[in-house]
């Protein structure tokens, strides 16, 4: 960098090569704005908006140690050969990455289960053959390090991303637990939630091509900037079968369906409660509201969990019944194998990369 910290086109232009690769076009520092240029050909929307995000936080990093650089303007072009001599400086070359499909899981409220879903329905994914990821966005209240028993894994960074934690299931996944310390409670306002979440969810990912997120309870800020930021490809809903968690359950399939994200399907979790002493099932929240109300709504019913002591104590031990065999964990393959029928259906020629 030249003197007094103040970065040079030159420094700009390394900083967002870095990201951008081969798709930096040029770079123009002016008196009223730096205008880059982006070579975005052969990318999907998604691919476009990272390789934009990427450029505007490489930026803002710079921006941060230095108050003379001006805004950043940034232009895309979808055809290559277009810069012109003076900014085609040598740039870190790339290969055209993978675009990854986000699966956010989501709930009205708190405490319906949403984690479990998450968590088993990465490893069932990640069990019927695909690459999956894992990000915990519930920021407020991270569990899926102790559910993934991933729990005291520090991530590393390398070129200021963070590497996921690999966990027993075949799953890599990021979790703001691992950020912060245990018990440490994350009290972040709006913008810095949103920023935490940007960062787990634009890690090194590696060959990952489906990140299954977790998301926070709700439809506040993190949802927004999840939805803004790096458009899921689809959610799954979760819900209880009471009829007040089915009312928050409609109002997060609203947002979704506002957003214009696609609604995979509803979950219903907690259904039916089958006594392990006397094998009698009791219905404590009521059985099928959920499949009742996907229907209402236009969107796929995915599948009913059971409540069992089972489900609870082996995801305190972090032990999650789709890892293994068996009746537990049959839920989550139904549930898992909708999904990735989704999937299927649903991927265009484009999102599987040039
Ligand atoms: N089907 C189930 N049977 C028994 N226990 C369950 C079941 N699903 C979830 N639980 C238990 O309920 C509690 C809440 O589940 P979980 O953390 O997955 O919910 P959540 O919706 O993610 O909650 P929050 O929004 O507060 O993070 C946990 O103790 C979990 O083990």
């Amino acid at each position: 960098m030249t003197a007094q910290n103040a970065p040079d086109e030159n420094d700009v232009r390394n900083a967002l090569g870095a990201v951008a690769g081969d798709r930096l076009a040029s770079v123009r520092l002016g008196r009223d704005a730096l205008t880059v240029v982006l070579e975005v050909g052969g990318l999907d929307t998604l691919g476009r908006d990272r390789l934009e995000i990427a450029v505007r936080g490489a930026y803002a990093d710079l921006a941060r140690n230095s108050d003379e650089l001006p805004p950043l303007r940034v232009a895309q072009m979808a055809e290559r050969g277009e810069a012109s001599a003076h900014d085609s400086a040598p740039v870190a070359k790339q290969p055209p990455k993978r675009p990854l499909r986000i699966v956010a899981v989501a709930s009205g409220k708190g405490g319906v289960g949403k984690s479990t879903v998450s968590a088993n329905l990465a490893i069932a994914l990640a069990r019927a053959g695909r690459k999956v990821g894992l990000v915990d966005a519930d920021i407020y209240g991270p569990s899926q390090p102790r559910l993934m028993a991933s729990e005291g894994e520090r991530p590393q960074a390398r070129d200021k991303k963070l590497i996921p934690v690999a966990t027993r299931f075949g799953v890599p996944m990021l979790s703001m637990g691992h950020l912060a310390e245990p018990g440490q409670a994350i009290a972040w306002r709006g913008p810095m939630a949103g920023n935490a979440l940007a960062q787990l969810i634009d890690a090194n990912w590696g060959d990952v091509d489906t990140l299954v997120v977790d998301l926070p309870p709700g439809t506040g800020d993190v949802q927004l900037t999840m939805i803004q930021r790096f458009k899921p490809a689809g959610a799954v809903i979760v819900s209880t079968p009471q009829d007040l968690a089915l009312m928050d359950a409609a109002r997060a399939v609203g947002f979704f369906d506002k957003a214009s994200v696609p609604v995979i399907g509803v979950v219903e979790n907690m259904s039916g409660y089958a006594c392990p002493h006397c094998g009698e099932t009791s219905e404590p929240f009521g059985r099928g509201g959920a499949e009742a109300s996907a229907h209402e709504m236009g969107h796929p019913f995915l599948g009913r969990i059971p409540l069992t002591i089972d489900i609870r104590t082996r995801s305190d031990a972090g032990e999650p019944p789709a890892a293994e065999d068996g009746a537990a964990a049959e839920p989550f393959v139904t549930i898992a194998a909708q999904v990735g029928a989704w999937l299927d259906r649903t991927q265009t020629p484009e999102a599987v990369g040039a």
